[in-house]
């Protein structure tokens, strides 16, 4: 690892490009991802957020630009290895938290540690610790028909960190919530994530959301087009 890298943060992007057809999904982005930091990704609609999160998280190969996760390449890995490295390292929780709907919310959390081969009784612990701690004492035994939105939510949440991975990736994670409850559900996702010492990218259309996290970045067109980090964000706050 050089020492260039170590100062690139934890998740790094560089020169990230993503043709679809003549389309540029992205168009040349760089971005680092400090080790704890929680970002939003905002911009309109069909701009690259998904894309770069898909891109970052592995789940699909940019055409050029590098990724390295704590200094090391990820995007040239074969698709088994970027497999393993997801259900590892990182945690997702999506729009719709795609549980298992025949298993228990423990056994929906317990699943990707199962998967990876931690015994039954340790995931099943974890998972009941991680439960709790998103509020979901008492419903670690509930199917997620049984569950609200924003409860499913939590357990989708729970499932994302029980591993501890060193980054959430959330892509419209209260999209199907109503706004109260979405709120609500990201304020315990965060605390959960800065708990598990987790970074957090968060791609939302919900303005509010990302002008509470400390850093936004808005990508326009497949490019970064404005960054607010928390000086920049201080000082346009300051009365003129
Ligand atoms: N699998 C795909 N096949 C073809 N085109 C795609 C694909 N995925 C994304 N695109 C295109 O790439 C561009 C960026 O899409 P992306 O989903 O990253 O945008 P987004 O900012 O996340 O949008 P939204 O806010 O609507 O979810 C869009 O023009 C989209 O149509």
């Amino acid at each position: 690892m050089t020492q260039e890298w170590n100062t690139h943060g934890l998740l790094s992007g560089r020169g990230l490009r993503k043709q679809y057809g003549t389309q540029d999904a992205l168009a040349g982005v760089d971005i680092d991802i400090q080790p704890g930091e929680a970002v939003a990704i905002v911009g309109p609609s069909g701009s690259g957020k998904t894309t770069l999160l898909h891109a970052l998280a592995g789940i699909i190969r940019p055409d050029a630009g590098e990724i390295r996760l704590a200094g090391a390449r990820i995007d040239h890995l074969s698709e088994k290895k970027r497999s393993e490295l997801r259900r590892r390292e990182f945690g997702f929780v999506f729009q719709s938290g795609l549980l298992v709907a025949e298993l228990t919310a423990e056994e929906n959390v317990a699943l990707p540690m199962l998967l990876d081969g931690v015994r039954r009784g340790q995931a099943i612990a974890a998972a009941r610790e991680w439960l709790d701690r998103l509020g979901l004492r008492g419903r670690e035994g509930s199917r997620p028909g049984e569950l609200s939105g924003g409860q499913a939510q939590r357990v989708a949440i729970a499932r994302a960190l029980t591993h501890r991975p060193k980054i959430i990736f959330a892509d419209e994670p209260t999209g199907a919530l109503d706004t109260r409850t979405g709120r609500d559900t990201m304020r315990a996702m965060l605390a959960a994530a800065a708990e598990a010492g987790a970074s957090v990218l968060i791609v939302t259309h919900d303005h509010e959301l990302a002008a509470s996290l400390p850093r936004t970045i808005v990508i326009r067109d497949g490019r970064i087009a404005t960054e607010t980090e928390p000086v920049a964000r201080e000082l346009a706050e300051e009365p003129a």
